[in-house]
C-alpha cells in the first residue's frame, strides 16, 4: 500500500497555544480517511496544512511525495479542495463556475461528464446564490473534482443539508472512492463517519487520542457490545465475564460488556431455565465510542 498523505509529528499554535500538538497519519492511497472531532479540536487546521493553505510550526507533511507549501503548485494539481461558499461569486453559473475551475489546471477532467455524475446538467445556468444547500455542495464537489486529482478534501460536506441530500452526497463520495480518488474528509457526523470511512482519526485538542477503522473504535471501548432482553422470570445475573454495566428498567435489562458477556448470559439463562424474551444484541454505535474517546462525554 501506497502513503498518498502523510502527516508526521504536525504542530501549529495561534498566539502560543497549541492547536495541532503532534498529529501522524498517513492516508493510503483510493481509502476514505476520516478526521473526526469535537469543535475547535484542530480538523481544518490539520487539513489546511495538508492543502498548503496554512503553514506548519513543526512537523512534516507531504502528499504525492510533495510537500504542500514548497511545491504548492504541484500539490494543487494533485490534490482537489473543496471550497468554502463565500470563495464563489454568488452571481456566477453552474456551467461558468465548472469551465473557470477546469481552466486552471493543464489536464482537467471533462467538466460536463463531472455535472451529469452529480446531477448538475438542470442547474448549468442557474447562478450559484440561487442554488438549494445541496446543489451547492454538489458543485463544490464537482470544483473539487475539476482538476481529475489524486486526493480531495471534503471538509463538513454535508453540514446543513437534509436527509435526503445527505444521503445523496454519500452516493456521490463512495463513486469518487470507486473512481480510485483518495478522500480525506472531515466531519462531525458519527453516521457519515460510520457509513463512509475506512478509517478514522480521533482528534481532540489538537492531538489524535484514537486512529481505527470504524467497527475497532467501537470495539475498543469499554461495553462495545448491549445486549438487552426481558427475563421470562426474575433472574440473578451475578459475575458475567466482561461485563461493564447492568441497567433493569421496569423487567427489561440492559448490559453492556464484550463477546464473552453473551456467551456466559446465554448459558447462564439456560441454565436457570429463563426465556430471554425480545432478546437484541447490538454494538454500541460510533457515537458512543466517539464519547468515549474525547472530552466531549465527559
Ligand atoms: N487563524 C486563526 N487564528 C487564531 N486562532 C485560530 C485560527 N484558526 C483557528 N484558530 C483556533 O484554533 C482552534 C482549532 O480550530 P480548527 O478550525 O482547526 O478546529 P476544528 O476542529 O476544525 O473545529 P470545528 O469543528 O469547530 O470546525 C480553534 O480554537 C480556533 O478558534
Amino acid at each position: 500500500m501506497t502513503a498518498v498523505v502523510e502527516v508526521q509529528d504536525l504542530r501549529k499554535s495561534y498566539d502560543d497555544r497549541a492547536v495541532v500538538d503532534g498529529v501522524s497519519f498517513a492516508v493510503q492511497e483510493g481509502e476514505i480517511f476520516g478526521i473526526l472531532g469535537p469543535n475547535g479540536a484542530g480538523k481544518t487546521t490539520t487539513v489546511e496544512c495538508v492543502e498548503g493553505l496554512r503553514v506548519p510550526d513543526g512537523g512534516r507533511v507531504r502528499v504525492a511525495g510533495l510537500d504542500p507549501v514548497a511545491d504548492h503548485a504541484a500539490v494543487s494539481r494533485v490534490l482537489g479542495a473543496q471550497l468554502q461558499e463565500s470563495e464563489l461569486q454568488a452571481k456566477l453559473t453552474v456551467r461558468e463556475a465548472l469551465e473557470l475551475y477546469a481552466a486552471f489546471y493543464p489536464q482537467p477532467a471533462d467538466w460536463m461528464q463531472l455535472a451529469e455524475r452529480l446531477g448538475l446538467i438542470g442547474q448549468l445556468d442557474r447562478r450559484f446564490g440561487v442554488l438549494s444547500g445541496g446543489q451547492k455542495q454538489r458543485l463544490f464537489i464537482a470544483l473539487a473534482l475539476v482538476g481529475d486529482p489524486r486526493v480531495v478534501v471534503l471538509d463538513e460536506l454535508t453540514t446543513g443539508l437534509d436527509p435526503r441530500a445527505r444521503r445523496d452526497t454519500w452516493e456521490i463520495v463512495e463513486d469518487v472512492r470507486a473512481r480510485g480518488v483518495t478522500v480525506l474528509l472531515v466531519t462531525h457526523f458519527m453516521e457519515e463517519a460510520q457509513r463512509l470511512c475506512d478509517r478514522i482519526a480521533v482528534i481532540d485538542q489538537g492531538r489524535i487520542t484514537a486512529l481505527d477503522t470504524p467497527q475497532g473504535l467501537i470495539s475498543r471501548m469499554a461495553g462495545g457490545t448491549v445486549i438487552s432482553f426481558t427475563p421470562s422470570v426474575p433472574v440473578e445475573l451475578g459475575a458475567l465475564p466482561g461485563l461493564v454495566s447492568v441497567e433493569d428498567r421496569a423487567g427489561r435489562i440492559t448490559l453492556r460488556g464484550t463477546d464473552a458477556t453473551v456467551t456466559a448470559l446465554l448459558s447462564l439463562l439456560a441454565r436457570q431455565r429463563v426465556t430471554a424474551l425480545q432478546l437484541r444484541v447490538t454494538d454500541a454505535t460510533l457515537d458512543e465510542a466517539f464519547l468515549d474517546l474525547t472530552g466531549a462525554g465527559k
